[in-house]
């Protein structure tokens, strides 16, 4: 009951002090009446009354005035003081017109006491509760985010021959001569030397002693990011002597990370580097067989660049004792914004405690990670391998908050968006569209979608197409209207299928075999598709993000290319701002003539009455 106690005892010393400080202020009150009969004296000797009283009236917004009833409820008394000084300083304007108005009655009205505290009184109440307007606080961007190395746009204009960029070896040069490479985008000649800077004295610490910078580069879609790791990373690797696994690429699906461990097989080809891809794609058995061996009781990796998803990477982590990431160099995180936002998955903390494990056996072992701290003789002593980050995205967030995420060393941004300053007021990321990309946005309403969609394809050849939708169901059911339609071969791509099935899907959308592909967000980012003339976004896109990637699958290595964004009337406005804010460089209306559908109207009401059939079929068949 102790508890009980004190709080009455509080409850009760609270009443005490509400009493004394009531007290306090109406001795306040009459000495200021006292002072105020005298200043009214003087006032008439000096026949001043009128002016006074406005200079009053002028000074009284300095005044703290409280007012308060004498006549309070038991209830009320027992309110906290403090609460009650603060609530009724709240409403002090109102009070500052009533305690004028109450001056004047203040005599007449015995049960009301007007308590008014004057500056020179000791009772003051602290500021914080005037209205302030809030000033703006301006956004100051990290130097390296808000003066970055700018890549041109225009790839076409700026093509560079691979011999001119500096520090190639004659072997890639050779190989990249052989895969039809002359010259290099910007990105490549820009990124590139940047690395191979950061390995010109050895896979060990940097120049002089030190940690290489981490590098971020935020460069368009189809612009040749791919390149631009993959060669620095394999001529750093070159130089290795024992073989383990120094670079690792993280990439969020599995066709991305095919794509990027495909192109590391071409530039190794010959080599004796390897390249491992841990997706999932494979038996977690496969798997380890393909990372690892053992011999002579000693595990041996058998990779020297992994390719990996997040999930399975940590699979290995944590599952495969023989998977060791002690010697890694590089770690590249590609769409690094989307691996950012899947934090949560925490692959990067499981990574870095990997990298810096102690190995089993020390005694013997060379070398000793420490986790990077401060630099001191004895940190530098031993010789140490850091561990550089390579960040690539065409939607990279210039959001510091985020971008601490990953832990950064002196990171060194490479970017094409368009000039911000240093105090950006800009609150949403601004991007930076291929240069070749044609956008344009067709006002429609949901009835007229599909016959709009068989419009592009069979009247105006807009082929190979390929179409996006914001879901599964979206996808299955279009890919079903056009295919009962007819007379345009049709294929959709979305998580229902498996991975054989969409690699299929792809090569043959590629070869020419289907004109148009219907997809969800499955093949939006880094796909990178040959030939891609149009892209439809049948359902506008909800994020900028989204809509930067999926236009980004045409128009890609400096071609041109269209993308049409399908708009409902409701969604024209805020759609519109939305893209114009993320810097695009204008999106035009396509207008679809009522007329120009009308000879396909009566077929595609037949069709959708098939339709209508064939999605009950599909729905009872899954039922049993
Ligand atoms: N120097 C070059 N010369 C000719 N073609 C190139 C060159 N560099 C890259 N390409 C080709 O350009 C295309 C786009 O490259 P890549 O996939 O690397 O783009 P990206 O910037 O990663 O795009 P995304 O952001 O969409 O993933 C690829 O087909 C690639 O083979």
């Amino acid at each position: 009951m102790a508890y009980l106690g004190e709080e009455e005892d509080s409850e009760s010393s609270r009443e005490f002090r509400s009493r004394a400080l009531l007290a306090k202020l109406q001795e306040q009150v009459k000495a200021r009446e006292r002072q105020s009969v005298s200043d009214r004296a003087d006032e008439d000797e000096d026949h001043q009354g009128d002016k006074e009283q406005k200079k009053r009236k002028r000074e009284e917004p300095e005044m703290e005035g409280v007012q308060r009833k004498t006549e309070k409820g038991e209830s009320e008394r027992k309110t906290d003081l403090t609460d009650e000084v603060a609530s009724l300083a709240k409403k002090k304007k109102k009070q500052k017109t009533l305690s004028t108005e109450n001056e004047n009655k203040e005599s007449d009205n015995e049960k009301s006491v007007e308590i008014t505290e004057t500056k020179s009184t000791t009772f003051h109440i602290l500021g914080g509760f005037e209205e302030k307007t809030v000033q703006k606080v301006k956004r100051v961007l990290p130097q390296w985010l808000a003066q970055p190395d700018v890549i041109q746009r225009d790839i076409k204009n700026n093509l560079i021959p691979i011999s001119e960029v500096p520090g190639i070896c004659p072997i890639l040069l050779k190989k990249l001569q052989t895969n039809g490479i002359q010259n290099f985008f910007p990105v490549q000649a820009e990124v590139i030397p940047a690395i191979l800077e950061s390995v010109s004295s050895g896979l060990l610490l940097g120049p002089g002693g030190y940690r290489p910078r981490d590098i971020c580069v935020s460069a368009p879609t189809g612009s040749g990011k791919t390149l631009a790791f993959v060669i620095p990373v394999v001529q750093a690797l070159s130089m290795r002597v024992v073989r383990d696994v120094r670079a690792l690429a993280v990439l969020p699906t599995k066709e991305l990370a095919q794509q990027v461990s495909k192109v590391f097989s071409t530039y190794t080809e010959g080599t004796s580097l390897k390249v491992v891809m841990i997706t999932g794609q494979k038996s977690f058995g496969a798997e380890q067989t393909a990372l690892s061996e053992i011999r002579g009781g000693v595990s041996h990796s058998l990779g020297d660049i992994v390719v990996a998803t997040p999930g399975r990477l940590v699979d290995h982590i944590n599952k495969n004792s023989n998977f060791s990431l002690q010697h890694l160099r590089f770690l590249i995180i590609d769409e690094a914004d989307r691996m950012i936002d899947g934090m949560h998955q925490s692959w990067l903390t499981q990574v870095t405690k990997a990298v810096y494990r102690s190995p089993a056996d020390t005694q013997t072992s060379v070398f000793r990670r420490i986790l990077p701290g401060p630099i001191t003789v004895a940190s530098l002593s031993p010789p140490q391998i850091p561990l550089q980050k390579l960040l690539f995205s065409a939607t990279l967030t210039h959001n510091p908050e985020k971008l601490q995420l990953l832990d950064l060393h002196q990171p060194r941004l490479f970017t094409s968006t368009h000039s911000r300053t240093e105090t950006s007021t800009q609150s949403q990321d601004a991007f930076n569209f291929p240069q070749g990309l044609a956008e344009y946005y067709v006002p429609c309403t949901l009835s007229k979608k599909p016959l709009i969609i068989l419009h592009f394809l069979l009247r105006l050849k807009f082929s190979p197409a390929l179409c996006f939708t914001n879901s599964r169901e979206a996808a299955h059911r279009l890919y079903l209207l056009v295919k009962l339609f007819g007379g345009v071969e049709v294929a959709e791509f979305s998580s229902k299928l498996n991975p054989s099935e969409r690699q299929k899907t792809l090569k043959d959308f590629e070869q020419g075999k289907i004109p148009l592909l219907i997809s969800t967000d499955a093949a939006a980012r880094g796909i990178d598709i040959n030939g891609v003339k149009c892209v439809i976004n049948y359902d506008a896109p909800q994020y900028i993000r989204t809509y930067i990637h999926r236009v980004g699958r045409t128009a890609r290595a400096g071609k041109a290319g269209s993308a049409f964004t399908f708009l409902l009337e409701v969604q024209e406005k805020s759609f519109l701002q939305m893209v114009r804010d993320a810097g695009s460089p204008g999106i035009q209306r396509h207008f679809v003539k009522p007329e120009a559908l009308r000879s396909m109207e009566t077929r595609y009401e037949q069709t959708l009455a098939e339709l209508g059939k064939v999605v009950k079929e599909e729905n009872s068949r899954k039922r049993f």
